[in-house]
């Protein structure tokens, strides 16, 4: 559960969040709004990667800004540019290293990451180096390295952005089997159709807040 109370946020001076009080509790949760609209910092704000100028956010019963360690280790956040994630020269070696720190043998690591890749389509780029996979492929492989961990929470920033429609529905399915809480931040109206809750943002504020169908209708009245 994620708690936002009071939360407001300036970049030199400039605010770009303000007013922000709401308990996200739902397991699959959508922001959307225009550019330049504050989400990227709401979902920042989730695991401290930004920390609020006021007000506080509180995420399964901890203060954000307090504890980020505790915090990041229950939030796997998946940037946009997967560029930023990719740190092991292979694919399959790039999945292992993010489960260092569980007590998993390393046989035992070698299987759970062959899972998660085929999961997310990329079983045949086990070996292949990481670097040199598409755009999109990249943005899958960012994600799959999240999933692995099993977080309690994923914060995803547009992760659709570089997907092709098959791609980007494989996603969709793959979201729709998590047990994890999702909070996805996203331009792609479809991904977020059947979520359990939409939020619009607009210039900083929380403007529709509700089932998709609804904060969608609304969002697009807005942009017309
Ligand atoms: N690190 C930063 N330093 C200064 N200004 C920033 C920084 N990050 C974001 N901003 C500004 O804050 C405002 C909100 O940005 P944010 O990235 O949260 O919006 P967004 O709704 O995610 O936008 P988009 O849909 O374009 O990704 C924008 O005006 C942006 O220029």
């Amino acid at each position: 559960m994620i708690e936002f109370r009071d939360v407001g946020h300036a970049y030199d001076g400039r605010i770009v969040l303000r007013d922000i009080t709401m308990t996200l509790a739902e397991n699959r949760i959508g922001i959307v709004g225009a550019n330049g609209s504050g989400k990227s910092t709401l979902a920042r704000l989730i695991n401290a990667l930004v920390t609020p100028d006021s007000g506080t956010v509180i995420v399964n019963g901890v203060d954000a800004a307090r504890h980020k360690r505790q915090v990041r280790r229950q939030v796997g956040f998946i940037f946009s540019d997967p560029d930023r994630q990719i740190i092991m020269p292979t694919v399959i070696e790039d999945i292992e290293l993010s489960l260092t720190r569980t007590p998993l043998t390393k046989t035992e690591r070698a299987a759970r990451a062959r899972t998660v890749l085929s999961r997310f389509g990329l079983a045949d780029h086990a070996d292949h180096p990481a670097q040199r996979l598409s755009g999109g492929q990249k943005q899958l492989l960012a994600l799959a390295s999240i999933f692995v961990t099993e977080p309690a929470i994923v914060v995803a920033d547009e992760p659709t952005t570089l997907l092709d429609l098959r791609n980007s529905r494989m996603l969709r399915r793959v979201l729709a089997t998590l047990d994890e809480q999702l909070v996805v931040v996203t331009h792609d109206l479809d991904l977020v159709d059947d979520f359990d809750r939409v939020i619009v943002m607009d210039e900083g504020r929380v403007v529709a807040d509700d089932i998709p169908t609804v904060a969608l209708a609304q969002y697009r009245r807005m942009m017309a």
